[in-house]
């Protein structure tokens, strides 16, 4: 979740869809082209505009009941008194699990990241020790305050959008349609590879998170805010389609066999990228472009469990209590990233099926039992009931997606 930097004035339009579109674009893109190798180029395309539209829909209905409660309460307040104790807990255990298993991903992202980026200089940097390493400079400004956060993440995020459009107009103009439309193969299958891609492109539309946070920016005005969710999911649903193109216009199917077997972590993706970029520079952006994105969603995420994780254990805000916060925040995700650094894949998959329950799943019921108990005389989601059951049946279906692909009972590309 991306942090918010409070200012007196109320913030633009483009300053919500930018904290919306920021908070989505995180390290979960770069887990899109190697998951979607299978289903390939169209289909992918058809389960992204599909996520995209439902987790837009599950964002506004966490809006329309969060509408009838005052500024500034979050899924908490909410989900405590539309659904009860049971769900509450529910929720808030899947969101900190999504939050610890992001934090591990990024640890084991920067890992190979870093790895990747010495070994350009012909530097052998394990990645292990990259990870750890990138973790405990993380921690400390996390440590340091939550500004020292939102001015870290500020100048991340600008590098980040820079080196997006440096180095993915150089991607862009690079794509072989051959490749793209993978017209070597003879009777390639996609179809069975489909639905395993779902989970991944739930994560990496994740961001409901932060919508109680624009009502407390924008105050009650549904318009306002219902115009930022539109852009900011929009603003990355369209980089996404860039990214595909640009990855797999590039990058032939079968190569991705390859890049999955290795782990399917970012430093082989961009290295296979540079392999047939042959271009010194193009491959020098990709690579910033990789330490900012990750970087970014880093700072933002990890800045969320700690305030999550110190408001659950009531530690204050002393150093020492910012001390132990940090211990409980970072400690667990870097024994992991230590242990199993090239679990990047599987952790952005857990994020997808925990984050079902808080992102599509209890947002249909808030905005159903919100309809019953208010009328939700504020805004309503369109679509009626139909609508809800859509979300209900997404959030579901995601889970039970993840689950069989858990057990190795659909199939994979390979
Ligand atoms: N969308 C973020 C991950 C995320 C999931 C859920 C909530 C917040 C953030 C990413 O791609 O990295």
């Amino acid at each position: 979740m991306a942090t918010l930097s409070v200012t007196n004035k109320a913030p633009s339009l483009v300053g919500g869809a930018m904290i919306i579109g920021g908070t989505i674009i995180g390290a979960g893109m770069f887990s899109l082209p190697v998951v979607m190798s299978g289903s390939w180029f169209f289909w992918s395309l058809l389960a992204l505009v599909f996520t995209w539209f439902c987790m837009l829909h599950s964002g506004l209905m966490i809006l329309e009941a969060n509408l009838n409660y005052h500024i500034g309460a979050s899924f908490d307040t909410i989900t405590k008194d539309l659904l009860g104790n049971r769900w509450n807990i529910i929720n808030g255990l899947t969101v900190a699990f999504v939050l610890y298993i992001l934090t591990y991903a990024y640890i084991s992202a920067s890992g190979s990241v870093i790895h990747h980026t010495f070994s350009q200089m012909n530097i052998d940097f394990p990645a292990r020790l990259g990870g750890l390493l990138f973790a405990l400079v993380v921690a400390f400004i996390v440590w340091l305050s939550t500004r020292a956060v939102s001015r870290m993440t500020t100048i991340v995020l600008g590098a980040k959008i820079l080196t997006f459009f440096m180095s993915f107009g150089g991607l862009i103009w690079h794509v072989q349609p051959a490749v793209l439309f993978n017209t070597a193969e003879v009777n390639p299958s996609y179809l069975p590879y489909l639905v395993m891609t779902l989970p991944f492109c739930l994560a990496s539309f994740g961001y409901h998170g932060n919508v109680p946070s624009l009502m407390k920016y924008y105050g009650k005005d549904p318009l306002t805010i219902r115009r930022c969710l539109l852009l900011g999911t929009l603003m990355a649903l369209i980089l996404y389609i860039f990214w595909l193109v640009g990855t797999m216009g590039n990058i032939p199917r079968p190569a991705f066999i390859d890049i999955a077997g290795k782990g399917g972590n970012i430093d082989v993706l961009v290295q296979a990228l540079s392999g047939v970029l042959n271009s010194r520079g193009l491959d020098l952006l990709l690579t910033v472009f990789s330490n900012f994105a990750v970087a970014s969603s880093f700072l933002g995420v990890t800045l969320g469990l700690f305030d999550y994780l110190a408001d659950l254990f009531k530690f204050d805000d002393s150093p020492q209590g910012r001390f132990k916060t940090a211990l409980v925040t970072f400690l667990p995700p870097i024994i992991g990233g230590v242990l199993w650094p090239n679990g990047f894949i599987y952790a952005i998959g857990f994020a997808g099926l925990a984050a079902t329950v808080w992102a599509a799943i209890v947002p249909a019921l808030l905005a159903s039992a919100s309809r019953k108990r208010f009328g939700s005389p504020h805004y309503r989601v369109w679509g009626g009931k139909a609508m809800i059951i859509l979300i209900l049946c997404f959030g579901a279906g995601n889970a039970i997606i993840h689950v069989l692909s858990s057990f190795h009972l659909l199939p994979v590309y390979k």
